[in-house]
């Protein structure tokens, strides 16, 4: 390797540790917790380290700040569709000049909005310069670097989907390379010429690697193109982000069994401290929380609208219970439609209301029609709010409140 490369591959031999563990603790559900392998049990010795740590940076000036602070995503991916997000909750950020990195949410008007690289919007929720973030989970992850303070809020927000992926070229030596196993048992990589990878995410990669057995392997760190590191004979392996598999594919790349570090997608983030102690973070976290739940709860829905001629409402409704498709929530609505004829007010057909999934739409209009349903409309939902937020119950537990 030229001396030059050589020298490229030094902050992350895995050898070295990465910086202490403590768990990063999740206030989600425990399906998205048990993709994050990272995280590990919280164990008396893991809190107490975090305790020891000092507090993060905070400044009078950060004390005393009074308005709560959101960061979003300033560029890339996931900044145009954060804040259409935030739209369709009615929640639309107001931002008086593009190049500005300040704007506000006029229907929360104690919330300031701070536009910020993702891995910047994980620092400052450390510092305690935010309260709030969105950002991807595996920024989250790697930045937060297992800190105890970060909170994940709302851990789906539907977009920025992708996964943090170990691969290898198709051919050469990783020919029959199909599973982490073989990698591990390949004879090539020993010290003097370890498995070089490439990566953005030296925390993460690190960690997986290390926890999958791996002894000889260095790390290059690069943010950008890491695709076009192998072909050019810069390294062995990437770990990277993967969504469709394109860019993997047309860098004759492949990902093998075993090798997703980490399942990713946008995610509601939150400083525990702040939420702890900040007037109004509270509060704003909760109907942030509950605006979002409600809003993408209704977007995996529709609403069904249907007229039926009937005898009664129960006969009716004994009729739209016979399809498997069109239950509803909790059951159909089954309301009489008044007539007035030859002067008197009666009732020949009812009108049903249902919610349905958006992928059993056409089934669900098939069973309607199937029983005598007729003039169907389909409405789309903005929110269906539930009795209760889960997410918000799972945040005040974990708060201990
Ligand atoms: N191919 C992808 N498909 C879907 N989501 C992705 C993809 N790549 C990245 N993401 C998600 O979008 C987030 C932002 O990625 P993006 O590349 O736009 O960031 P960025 O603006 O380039 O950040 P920076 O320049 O600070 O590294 C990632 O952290 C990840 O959560
Ligand atoms: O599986 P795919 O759908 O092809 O997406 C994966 C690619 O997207 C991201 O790169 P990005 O577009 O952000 O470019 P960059 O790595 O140069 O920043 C990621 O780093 C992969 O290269
Ligand atoms: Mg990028």
């Amino acid at each position: 390797m030229p001396g030059m490369l050589a020298a490229q591959f030094t902050a992350l031999s895995l050898s070295q540790s990465p910086s202490p563990q403590s768990s990063l603790r999740l206030a989600i559900r425990p399906s998205l917790a048990a993709r994050a392998r990272f995280v590990a049990p919280r164990t008396a010795a893991s809190a107490a380290a975090v305790s020891a740590k000092p507090a993060a940076v905070s400044s009078p000036l950060i004390e005393d700040r009074t308005v709560v602070r959101i960061g979003l995503p300033s560029k890339g991916r996931m900044a145009e569709q954060t804040l259409s997000l935030l739209k369709s909750c009615q929640l639309s950020v107001r931002q008086l000049n593009p190049r500005q990195y300040t704007a506000d949410i006029p229907l929360i008007p104690n919330l300031e909005v701070w536009f910020q690289r993702p891995k910047d919007i994980v620092r400052k929720l450390q510092s305690g310069d935010l309260d709030l973030g969105v950002v991807g989970f595996d920024i989250v992850s790697e930045y937060g670097n297992g800190n105890e303070d970060l909170v994940v809020v709302h851990d789906a927000l539907e977009f920025g989907h992708c996964r943090l992926s170990l691969a290898v070229p198709k051919e050469g030596i990783f020919e029959n390379i199909h599973t982490m196993e073989d990698l591990l048992k390949m004879t090539e990589w020993t010290e003097e010429r370890p498995l070089r990878v490439v990566t953005g995410f030296g925390y993460l990669g690190n960690k997986f690697l290390r926890e999958k057995g791996f002894k000889h392997v260095r790390f290059l760190s690069a943010d950008g193109a890491l695709e076009s590191y192998p072909p050019m004979g810069m390294a062995d392996a990437i770990v990277d982000l993967v969504s469709s598999g394109t860019t993997l594919r047309e860098n004759n790349l492949k990902e093998i069994d075993g090798g997703v570090v980490l399942e990713s997608q946008a995610t509601l983030v939150a400083s525990r401290k702040s939420l702890h102690k900040r007037k109004g973070v509270l509060e704003v976290t909760h109907e942030l929380l509950e605006r979002l739940e409600a809003h993408l709860r209704a977007t995996a829905e529709l609403m069904v609208t249907a007229n039926m001629r009937g005898n009664s409402a129960e006969e009716v409704a004994e009729r739209v219970l016979s399809q498997t498709s069109i239950w509803g929530l909790q059951g159909p609505t089954v309301s009489p439609v008044y007539r007035r004829r030859d002067g008197k007010v009666d009732v020949e057909y009812y009108a049903i209301n249902v919610v349905v999934p958006q992928k059993l739409l056409y089934k669900s209009i098939q069973q309607l029609r199937s029983i005598g349903g007729s003039g169907v409309l389909v409405t789309k939902l903005t929110y269906i709010f539930d009795e209760e937020t889960p997410r918000w119950r799972n945040l005040l537990s974990e708060l201990g409140l």
